[in-house]
């Protein structure tokens, strides 16, 4: 609802409330019609005030209206009368003015910031644009250019650079309300002629079209098949060429289409599902409503390679103390070079000013005796990573919650090394640990509430979407990995290149495909792991067996290339070839080409041509039903939290909603018929064999992926 008061005596204040960021809900929009009109009759009131409660102006419109049939008045007429009002209006904006909430802002006629504001237009990530005026007004306002970044992108700004660019007139660090209601009284009386931003022309660019041509090139490469961004550009494009009426009517017309497009609904999927796995639960019962994290203030990183660096960058970041151990001299030094321009680089993609960090560094363990949590971030090897953890449980002071970024290890066997297995759990954070916005929080079942509730707070802190996962081979992300890349080699066997099968990947919208995001992290990792589980085997790469390992179907391809000492970017080859080692621009290799016809006439394989249909049916079905098969285990508590990590962690394009969302865009019956397909063709590869959960919601009628849960709860009970 909106509420109405008269104040200072000639101001009408309205004040949205809607809780918890005040949306624009049927009510809210009913709300400001009436006390607008109100304020309008009134004589009395020579000014209006527009705010929100609770310190947060407006989130936008309401998300959870789109599913449903809308009604309520209209946002674009209701914008147009508070624009067309002859009595002033002021925005006063604290907390978030987002969406159809900043929208709501450009209609009056000044906008006054507190300093804690953000402002934006973010309806690109929910797959829509702004379509309350949002992209007539506010390239009228701020330029084409800087409406363009901020409307394809959808970033949020700080009340500073919101009053740079010109959307808000001023900024204040007092009362927000009390400065608006003075502002408003100051500027009573003046013509609003000139503060009617619909009736401005669009600030001219010279070569209009050229930079519209360039715009939209940048913006569909970043796109990766999304339609969204696209359309924002053409709604731009007609503030920029057509008047204010024909512009909203093309506003109008591109927000038809994607209004009801299944990428909307997968993006606007991905928005509740991200706030959805914030409210964790685990199979022991403890929840995040019940499970108080304890305050961390000291951390300590184990290890400064690749992940230790990342990892203590963003602890850093979020102002705590971190205690950073490195055993080898040389990687302590490169760490201690490396780090502030790390630290650089992150406050100015964040936007923020450079603060002092403090980070200790140390050759020795004992450094740490004194921190709150301690990431181990050693070389994947469990030997070792049993030492440290024996080390560190002997070292710390008691209580300090012990958490390894492993990338699959047992993480319950790390426990076992320490005194108080229930302080330790996984952190498994993605390279660059500073940048991956995903962090997996593993729990054992010995792990505590709290060490639980702990790392997921961390982990907000930092910035991170942090989804809470069981304790199992290469936990949820890496696990279902092993299908896909598995497929993927396959392919090659059967007549694919690794360009075809990167290519119907990224076309997909992935923004690497597998080759080439194996090429990137090294093959050598792979290798290493497939010799531990005495898959690879020097020598075994050839001869007759080389194709069936522990009775199922392999392919030693990856091990060939590694006993070539082809690791991908770090040696210049890899699936692809590079000008040099660590050069970033993958090429067509022809040795590859020639290795690969060899070895399929080697082995007695015809090449065949395979279309791009099935590159994506098999890669992406046999990842799926890993992933039933992981939701089936308890390892992941529902649909939600596998799509987030495949979304936050590999790439896959959020406007497809994750792979779980996305079987259910396809329909489950058609994904365990080509999974049945492809397992008769290959009854040899275990993965393809579909998992009993997907078959059990088939038979249920393939639900909605929200009331999959009850399917799997189903299951759980019988087991
Ligand atoms: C043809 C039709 C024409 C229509 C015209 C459209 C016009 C317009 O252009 C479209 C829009 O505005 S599109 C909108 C554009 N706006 C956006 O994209 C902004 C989306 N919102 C955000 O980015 C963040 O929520 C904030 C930064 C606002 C607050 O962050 P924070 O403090 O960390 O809080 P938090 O944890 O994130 O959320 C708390 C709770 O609020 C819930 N909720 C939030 N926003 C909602 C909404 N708009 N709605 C509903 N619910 C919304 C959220 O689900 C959660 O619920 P839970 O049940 O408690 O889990
Ligand atoms: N690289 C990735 O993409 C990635 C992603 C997620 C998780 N991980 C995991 O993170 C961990 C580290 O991986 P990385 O890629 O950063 O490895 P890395 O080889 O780059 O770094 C490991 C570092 O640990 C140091 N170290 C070894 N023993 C030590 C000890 N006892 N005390 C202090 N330092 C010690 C080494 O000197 C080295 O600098 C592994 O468990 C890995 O599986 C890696």
């Amino acid at each position: 609802m909106a509420q109405y008061s008269l104040v200072a005596g000639s101001v009408g204040l309205i004040t949205l409330q809607n809780p918890p960021v005040n949306a624009l809900s049927a009510v809210v929009r009913k709300g400001i019609v009436s006390t607008f009109e109100r304020a309008l009759r009134d004589p009395k009131v020579k000014s209006v005030v527009i705010c929100g409660q609770n310190g947060v102006f407006c989130g936008g419109a309401d998300i959870k209206e789109f599913g449903t049939n809308m009604s309520g008045p209209p946002l674009v007429p209701m914008i147009h009368a508070i624009e067309a009002a002859d009595k002033p209006v002021v925005a006063a904006i604290e907390g978030s003015a987002l969406g159809g909430g900043l929208e709501l802002a450009l209609g009056c006629h000044y906008r006054i910031a507190h300093s804690n504001a953000r402002l934006g237009l973010p309806e690109v990530s929910l797959g829509l644009l702004p379509a309350a005026g949002g992209t007539q007004r506010l390239p009228r306002l701020i330029g084409i250019p800087a409406a363009l970044d901020l409307i394809t992108t959808g970033r949020h700004v700080t009340a500073a650079e919101a009053l740079q660019l010109g959307i808000v007139d001023q900024v204040t660090d007092h009362k927000i309300v009390d400065e608006a209601v003075k502002f408003v009284l100051s500027v009573a009386g003046k013509p609003l002629d000139a503060r009617r931003i619909s009736t401005y022309p669009c600030p001219p660019l010279s070569d209009l079209d050229t930079v519209f041509e360039m715009v939209m090139q940048k913006v569909r490469q970043r796109a990766h098949g999304a339609i969204a961004p696209i359309a924002c550009v053409q709604a731009v494009q007609a503030a920029a060429t057509l008047p204010y009426a024909q512009g909203m009517e093309r506003e109008k017309e591109l927000m038809a289409t994607l209004f009801t497009s299944g990428q909307a609904r997968s993006m606007q999927y991905c928005f509740f599902a991200q706030r959805a796995v914030s409210k964790w639960s685990i199979p022991s019962g403890a929840r995040w409503d019940t499970s108080m994290p304890r305050p961390v203030h000291k951390a300590a990183v184990i290890g400064l390679g690749t992940m230790g660096r990342g990892i203590t960058v963003a602890l850093a970041q979020t102002g705590l103390s971190v205690v950073a151990v490195e055993t080898q001299e040389k990687q302590l030094m490169e760490a201690k070079q490396a780090m502030p321009g790390m630290l650089e680089r992150g406050a100015r993609r964040r936007g923020v000013s450079l603060t002092l960090h403090k980070i200790t560094y140390s050759r020795d363990i004992r450094a740490v005796a004194d921190v709150d949590l301690v990431i181990e971030a050693v070389f994947e090897d469990m030997a070792l990573k049993k030492k440290v953890f024996q080390q560190l449980s002997d070292i710390c002071k008691p209580g300090t919650f012990l958490c390894t970024n492993t990338s699959g290890l047992d993480v319950d066997h790390l426990a076992s090394q320490t005194c108080n297995p229930e302080l330790v759990v996984g952190m498994h954070f993605f390279a660059p640990a500073h940048v991956m916005k995903l962090l997996e929080v593993v729990y054992g079942p010995r792990s505590s509430p709290q060490a639980v509730a702990t790392a997921m707070q961390l982990g907000k802190k930092m910035g991170k979407v942090s989804v809470a996962v069981g304790n199992c081979r290469g936990f949820v992300g890496n696990r279902m990995l092993k299908p896909y890349v598995e497929q993927a080699f396959f392919l090659l066997e059967e007549g694919a290149t690794p360009e075809q099968v990167d290519g119907a990947l990224e076309e997909f919208g992935f923004s690497m495909g597998v080759f080439k995001v194996s090429d990137l992290s090294g093959l050598d990792v792979g290798w290493r792991v497939r010799m531990a589980d005495g898959f690879a085997e020097p020598g075994a790469s050839s001869g007759p067996s080389a194709r069936v390992r522990q009775g199922r179907r392999y392919s030693p391809l990856g091990d060939l290339l590694c006993e070539q000492g082809r690791f991908g970017q770090k040696t210049g080859q890899g699936w692809y070839q590079y000008d040099k080692p660590g050069g970033r621009v993958a090429r067509s290799d022809p040795w590859l080409h020639s290795f690969l016809a060899e070895y399929r006439t080697r082995h007695g394989l015809v090449a065949r041509r395979i279309d791009n249909q099935e590159v994506l049916e098999r890669c992406l079905y046999a990842l799926i039903n890993e992933g039933f098969r992981i939701l089936e285990d308890g390892i992941a508590a529902g649909p939600e939290d596998i799509d987030l990590i495949y979304v936050f962690g590999y790439g896959w394009p959020r406007h497809r909603g994750g792979p779980m969302f996305y079987a259910g865009m396809v329909g489950l019956t058609k994904v365990l018929q080509r999974l049945e397909h492809y397992h008769q063709a290959h009854p040899d590869v275990p993965f393809m064999q579909p998992c009993s959960l997907l078959r059990r919601l088939v038979a249920s009628g393939s639900p909605p992926v929200h009331r999959w849960r009850e399917v799997i709860k189903k299951v759980h009970s019988q087991l």
